[in-house]
C-alpha cells in the first residue's frame, strides 16, 4: 500500500504565563478523543503559515498576529505519512474557542504530560517545553567564580536551560560544583543538564543529563526515565539518527558556523543545518559559532534555537 502523505499545519499557543492550548478531537474523527495541537491540513497552493492561519480562524475564531516556526515532524501512522507542521503563536486577536464544538482548554506546561496525544506529538511536547537558549557552562577553575557567572546568566539573561560541563574536574569537585548549581538553577526555575555519564543522576537530582557524542554512539537504549531530559551533542547525520534511536529528548548540533574555539572543524552553514534539523525528528539546538543574535536565523530553518558558552558565560 502506498501510503498517503499529509501535510498539516498546527498551532502551539504558548501564553506569558507558559500555559499551552489544547483542543480535543471530536470522538468521530481520526485519532479522536486525543488532545492536539490546534491547526489541519494544507489545502493545494497554501504554504503552512497560510494554513495556519486558516485553521486558526475556522477552529478556535482567532486572527494570528505573530508566529515563528517551532518545529517539524515527520511521522509514520499505519495508513499515511505525516509531515506536521507546527508554529509557536505569540500573539493573536480574538479570545479562542471551539468554535467546532471542540474542546479547548489553556495547560500549564507541567500538565501536558497528563494529557492522550497522538504518536506524532512527543517530539512537539519536547519543544513546548523546551527554552530557545541553552547555555552550556565554561571551564572555571573556581567554584566561587563559576557560581557568579552562572547567577548572572541566570538573573540578567533568564536562562533556564543550562549544561554544566566541566571536563578539567575530577568526579568529587564535578558532584560539588553540581550540587551548587542545582541549587542556584532551583531558585530560578531553571532546568539543569549534567555532562556525562548517566549514573550521575544516582548522586545528584538534577533535571537531565547530557550525552557527549562518544557516549550516544556506544548506548544502545535511553539510559534514563522518561521524567529525565536527555540530550546529546552531535555533528554529523549518524550521530544524529543515534539520538532518535535511543529516544533522545534534544540535540545540540556543531558547528554550524565559524567556532573559535575549534578552529579546525568545518562548519555545516546553516542552509545544510536546515536539512540535517528537517530530519531530526526532535528539539535541535545550534551549536558553533552562534550568539543569541542568530536564534531567529535558528529557528527559522527549524532549530529550536542556539545553544552556546561564548555568549552568555562572562
Ligand atoms: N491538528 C493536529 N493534527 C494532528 C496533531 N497530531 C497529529 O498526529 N495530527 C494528525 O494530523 C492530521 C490533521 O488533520 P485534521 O483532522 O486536523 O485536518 P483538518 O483540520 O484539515 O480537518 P479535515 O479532517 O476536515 O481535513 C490528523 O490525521 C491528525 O491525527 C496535532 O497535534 N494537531
Ligand atoms: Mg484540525
Amino acid at each position: 500500500m502506498v501510503k498517503r502523505r499529509v501535510h498539516v499545519a498546527a498551532a502551539a499557543i504558548i501564553r506569558e504565563d507558559g500555559h499551552v492550548l489544547l483542543a480535543r478531537r471530536p470522538s468521530i474523527v481520526d485519532q479522536g478523543g486525543l488532545w492536539e495541537f490546534p491547526g489541519g491540513k494544507l489545502a493545494p497552493y497554501e504554504t503552512g503559515y497560510e494554513a495556519l492561519r486558516r485553521e486558526l480562524r475556522e477552529e478556535l475564531g482567532i486572527e494570528i498576529l505573530r508566529a515563528q516556526p517551532l518545529i517539524r515532524v515527520h511521522h509514520e501512522y499505519a495508513d499515511k505519512r505525516i509531515l506536521l507542521d507546527v508554529w509557536q503563536v505569540h500573539d493573536f486577536e480574538g479570545e479562542p474557542f471551539g468554535r467546532e464544538g471542540q474542546a479547548v482548554r489553556w495547560v500549564p506546561q507541567a500538565e501536558l504530560n497528563n494529557y492522550p496525544f497522538p504518536e506524532a506529538n512527543h517530539p512537539i511536547l519536547r519543544a513546548v517545553c523546551l527554552p530557545h537558549e541553552y547555555l552550556i557552562s565554561d571551564e572555571e577553575a573556581d567554584d566561587t567564580v563559576f557560581l557568579d557567572k552562572l547567577e548572572r546568566a541566570l538573573r540578567d539573561d533568564n536562562i533556564r536551560l543550562v549544561q554544566l560541563r566541566a571536563k578539567t574536574l575530577d568526579d568529587s569537585a564535578y558532584l560539588k560544583r553540581a550540587e551548587q548549581a542545582l541549587a542556584l538553577c532551583r531558585r530560578y526555575e531553571a532546568r539543569l543538564i549534567l555532562n556525562g555519564d548517566p549514573a550521575l543522576l544516582d548522586s545528584i537530582d538534577a533535571d537531565g543529563i547530557h550525552l557527549p557524542s562518544r557516549v550516544l554512539m556506544a548506548l544502545k537504549h535511553r539510559p534514563l526515565a522518561d521524567d529525565k531530559w536527555l540530550g546529546a551533542s552531535t555533528h554529523d547525520p549518524q550521530q544524529l539518527e543515534q539520538a532518535a534511536a535511543i529516544g533522545c529528548d534534544f540535540v545540540t548540533f556543531s558547528p554550524v558556523r565559524v567556532t573559535p574555539s575549534h578552529p579546525g572543524a568545518a562548519p555545516v552553514g546553516w542552509h545544510d543545518f536546515q536539512q540535517l534539523v528537517e530530519t531530526a525528528g526532535m528539539p535541535v539546538y545550534a551549536l558553533g559559532g552562534v550568539t543569541r543574535d542568530d536564534i531567529d536565523q535558528a529557528r527559522a530553518v527549524g532549530a529550536q534555537g542556539i545553544a552556546t558558552i561564548r555568549d552568555l558565560w562572562k
